[in-house]
Order: C-alpha cells, then sequence, then structure tokens
C-alpha cells in the first residue's frame, strides 16, 4: 500500500488529570473515508482538534505527507492542506450561495476580507465549478438563509473544497439531518473523496452513516484507541461490543440497516 497521507503516532492530551486522549496510532490514506467513533467523552474532539491544530498536542506526531504538524499553527496546518468543515456562520447567511464560496476562494488566496466590496466577481467562475461538484450551480444565486438545511451543508463542503484540502476533517456531518439527506451528504462526500483523491476522517454518532460509508474505523474509549478495521470487523470487534453494551444499539441491527440503506442488500430502503 502507498504511503499513508497522515501518520499519527502516540498522539496524546490530558486536561489536568484526565488523559483524554492517551497514546493513539492511526493512519490515513488518501481515498479513504476514516470513522473515529466511540462513547461520549472518548476523546474524539480532543484528537481532531490536535490534528487541525486548534489544541496543542501533549505528546506524540502527526504527520501529513511526511510533515510534522504538532506545534504549528491552526492556519500554517490548513495551509498545508488539513481543511474542515464549518457552519455558515449568520453573518454570511444573507450572502448568496455562490458569494459565500468566493469568499472562501478569498481566503484561501491569502485575500484581505476588505477587498470584498470590490471583488464581487472573484473567481465567480471557479466558484461555481465547486458549486457543480455539490450538486447545488442551480441555486448559486439565492441567499443561504433561504436554503433546505441538507442544502446549507452541501454548501459547506463547497465552501471546505475551496481550500483543495488533502484531509478534510468533518464533525458530526449528519448531525440533525433526516436519514434521507445524511445518505445524500455521505455519498456526496464518498464521491469528493473518489474524485479528488482526498481523505476524511470524521466523527459521528449516527452508527447506520458510519457503517454504510466509513471505509475504516477506528475507535476510541477513554482516550485509548480500542480497535480499528474494516466496518464489518469493527462490528464483531468484542472490545467494542463491551463498549457499546447497554447503549441500547446493538451493531448487527445496525449494520443490517445500513446495508439496506446503501442497498447492499439489493433492498430499497
Ligand atoms: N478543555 C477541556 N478541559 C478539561 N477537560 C476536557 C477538555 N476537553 C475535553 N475534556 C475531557 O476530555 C475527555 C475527552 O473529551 P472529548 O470532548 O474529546 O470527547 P468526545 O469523544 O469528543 O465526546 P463527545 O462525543 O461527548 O463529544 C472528557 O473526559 C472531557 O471531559
Amino acid at each position: 500500500m502507498s504511503t499513508p497521507l497522515l501518520q499519527v503516532s502516540n498522539l496524546g492530551k490530558s486536561f489536568g488529570g484526565v488523559k483524554a486522549v492517551d497514546g493513539i496510532s492511526f493512519d490515513l490514506h488518501a481515498g479513504e473515508l476514516l470513522a473515529l467513533i466511540g462513547p461520549n467523552g472518548a476523546g474524539k474532539t480532543t484528537t481532531f482538534n490536535m490534528v487541525n491544530g486548534q489544541l496543542p498536542a501533549g505528546q506524540g506526531s502527526i504527520l501529513l505527507n511526511g510533515q510534522e504538524l504538532v506545534g504549528r499553527a491552526p492556519r500554517a496546518i490548513w495551509r498545508l492542506g488539513v481543511g474542515r468543515t464549518f457552519q455558515i456562520a449568520e453573518t454570511f447567511a444573507s450572502l448568496t450561495v455562490v458569494e459565500n464560496v468566493q469568499m472562501a476562494l478569498l481566503s484561501h488566496d491569502g485575500r484581505l476580507f476588505s477587498m470584498w466590496r470590490s471583488a464581487s466577481a472573484y473567481k465567480r467562475d471557479e466558484a461555481l465549478a465547486l458549486l457543480e461538484q455539490v450538486g447545488m450551480a442551480a441555486q448559486a444565486d439565492r441567499p443561504c438563509s433561504e436554503l433546505a438545511y441538507g442544502d446549507v451543508k452541501r454548501v459547506e463542503l463547497a465552501i471546505a473544497m475551496a481550500n483543495s484540502p488533502k484531509l478534510l476533517l468533518m464533525d458530526e456531518p449528519t448531525a440533525g439531518m433526516a436519514p434521507r439527506e445524511r445518505n445524500a451528504l455521505m455519498a456526496l462526500t464518498k464521491q469528493l473523496v473518489v474524485d479528488r483523491g482526498m481523505a476524511v476522517l470524521f466523527t459521528e454518532h449516527s452508527m447506520d452513516v458510519v457503517f454504510a460509508y466509513a471505509d475504516r474505523m477506528i475507535v476510541l474509549a477513554r482516550g485509548r484507541l480500542i480497535a480499528q478495521g474494516k466496518p464489518l470487523e469493527i462490528r464483531d470487534h468484542p472490545k467494542v461490543q463491551e463498549v457499546y453494551f447497554g447503549s441500547g444499539k446493538t451493531f448487527e441491527k445496525i449494520a443490517q440497516k445500513s446495508a439496506e440503506i446503501s442497498g447492499v442488500t439489493g433492498e430499497t430502503a
């Protein structure tokens, strides 16, 4: 297999006496969707925030294409190609769909925000091409505030793409979405991963999404990495069963449901 895009080794972070992340190691390859799962307080957000530099790592190493990310500022990490999806802020909701993507392109190119007034034509074609990739070109000139929730999520993906990330971090991408919308968004994400050769690391509480779309999963519990592998391997993993035991979710049911949703069984959802 090729050299991993991301190599995380012995990564850790403590808050006071709590080892939020306790020496975890994993790899992520270009073209791969990797889910980071685990019960509440497992250390998912802390891991995410160390990868994008928002939180300094307490120990360990995070290599992106062989370059050390630990010790770099968030913006430097972003410049190296680690993107994340952001919710469209209130202030930008009044802008049109295409203007939001143009703003992201301005930011990527390092242009000053104040240029915007005279730059409403800035890379409009490029912005439209990104919207085309997420199926939103037809709604380019509508204000974001008018869009359906699922469509806003598509625009947020286009915004994240403006930086041409090699690795995209998505924190609970489908939170608050109905099942059908969830699947549409994840199918789109998967398409972008394949088309652009990008890698995605995402956290997700919705197990049906994870089982249907993740190429691989890593499972955290109390800061430790307790299992990693393909969804079916994880489903049958005794430690994972143990951690989730009592949560009311049995992996068998979830895996069956996701197979139905993604059409693996040939049945319609
Ligand atoms: N800034 C902080 N200060 C102190 N403790 C923290 C801080 N951030 C996280 N923790 C603790 O670290 C542990 C891991 O938290 P983290 O938010 O990374 O978990 P998580 O897996 O993302 O949980 P959730 O699914 O609930 O979002 C928890 O015990 C949490 O209370």
